[in-house]
């Protein structure tokens, strides 16, 4: 299945349903008084994070989602039905943000979580609600308000707790593989991996975290060189970052120079990323004898003006690979739980038609005030004529 981690939709709420304006007509009862009922309101559009899904490729197809108009209202005062919701689907991790404004609406981070990204319209009322002592028969009604209309972005940020980072080439899909059943494509050419992949690692039964290998980064790829940084925002949400260096370039390049590249290519991308938790770690030892490792260690530490925590393994034969998988269960375990500050609400869209019914009445009432004869000249059979002063 394709891979697709952004995508454009646009989500129309329901408008409201008008309300209607009717009078009772009915056998000897002459005059029956205004029976208009009030419309229905828009149905709303939500997303519903769905864990059977891992790609926003549907909504590449299928960019228009609209939720049901709510129906108008009718005589006997019968009230409009309500427009249906409509749910849209999306898989966990992706994030919901307003095009025009740019605000992040929301997270979707767990299986059958729900947000409201686009508010159904208000109902219209029927004139039923304009009866007053002064105006028997109204024949004001009003019309339900417009859905709201959002342009979406969908951003499918991968939940993973460890994500690696590294030149093309570095291991990193090696890495993943000899870990975890994960099975991503490894060769001896840059950029073999084009889309991020995500393994489970259980170094221990009842443990188990998620990494995540992305493309490789080269220079230049906040700029966009190579497959660029697009895939960064997928570390996001790591706990730790695993940078891997490739001790034995094939292309004889500087292993501590490339591993600076990558430091400036994050700091440019993020720096809140850069400042997350980030483990060196030195591949491909199996080609190099232990002095040269340390001779390397050590240009690299002084390159990098590294304080934090060295590895040195081999992804591809295994050397001292599950010391550090098991450093780095013990390292995630230790992290404090990520409180569920996660709204348990689902979080409102400003909703803009709050006060438009008790607008609407008041107005209503005002204008009875005013032209209280224009209004009741049926009601009355009282002939207004109009002076002209
Ligand atoms: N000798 C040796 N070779 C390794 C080791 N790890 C990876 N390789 C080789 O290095 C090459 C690149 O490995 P990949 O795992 O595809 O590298 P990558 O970082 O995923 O590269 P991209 O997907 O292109 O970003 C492959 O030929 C691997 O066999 C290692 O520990 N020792
Ligand atoms: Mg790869």
């Amino acid at each position: 299945m394709k891979f697709v981690d952004e995508a454009e939709i646009r989500v129309e709420a329901g408008d409201g349903g008008n309300g209607c304006v009717s009078f009772r007509r009915e056998k000897y009862i002459p005059r029956g008084g205004p029976d208009g009922g009030d419309g229905g309101d828009g149905g709303d559009v939500w997303l519903r994070a769905d864990e059977n899904l891992n790609t926003l490729i549907d909504y590449r197809f299928e960019r228009f989602h609209r939720a049901e108009r709510g129906q108008n209202g009718m005589s006997k005062n019968c009230t409009g039905k309500r427009g249906q919701d409509l749910e849209v689907a999306v898989p966990i991790g992706t994030r919901a943000k307003d095009v025009d404004t740019g605000e992040v609406i929301g997270d979707m981070t767990r299986h059958g979580e729900r947000l409201l990204v686009a508010k159904g319209g208000f109902h219209g009322l029927g004139n039923t609600r304009f009866k007053s002592s002064t105006n028997r028969a109204p024949r004001q009604k009003t019309n339900g308000t417009p859905g709201e209309i959002r342009p979406l972005l969908l951003e499918l940020m991968l939940l993973a707790d460890v994500g690696l980072l590294g030149l093309p080439n570095a291991g990193k899909s090696t890495f993943i593989r000899s870990v975890s059943a994960a099975k991503p494509k490894v060769a001896d050419y840059p950029f073999t991996t084009l889309v991020p992949n995500l393994g489970v690692v259980r170094p221990a039964a009842h443990h188990s975290f998620v990494i995540a290998d992305i493309p490789g980064l080269i220079e230049g790829a906040a700029e966009g060189a190579g497959l660029g940084i697009q895939f960064l925002k997928h570390l996001e949400r790591c706990g730790l970052l695993l940078h891997l260096v490739d001790l034995a370039p094939f292309d004889q390049t500087d292993p501590a120079e490339q591993a600076q590249v990558i430091v400036h290519e994050l700091e440019k991308y993020s720096p809140k990323l850069a400042e997350k938790p980030r483990w060196l770690v030195l591949n491909k030892t199996d080609l190099l004898s232990p002095e040269e490792i340390a001779e390397q260690r050590e240009k690299i530490v002084k390159a990098l003006d590294w304080t934090g925590p060295v590895y040195e393994i081999s992804a591809l034969q295994g050397n001292a690979r599950d010391q550090l998988v098991y450093e780095i269960m013990q390292y995630l375990e230790s992290l404090p739980k990520e409180t569920e500050a996660v709204a348990e609400e689902p979080e409102m869209v400003e909703f803009k038609w709050d006060d438009y019914h008790d607008r609407e009445l008041e107005n209503a009432q005002e204008n009875d005030a005013d032209d209280d004869e224009e209004d009741d000249d049926d009601d009355h059979d009282v002939e207004v004529i109009y002076t002209k002063e």
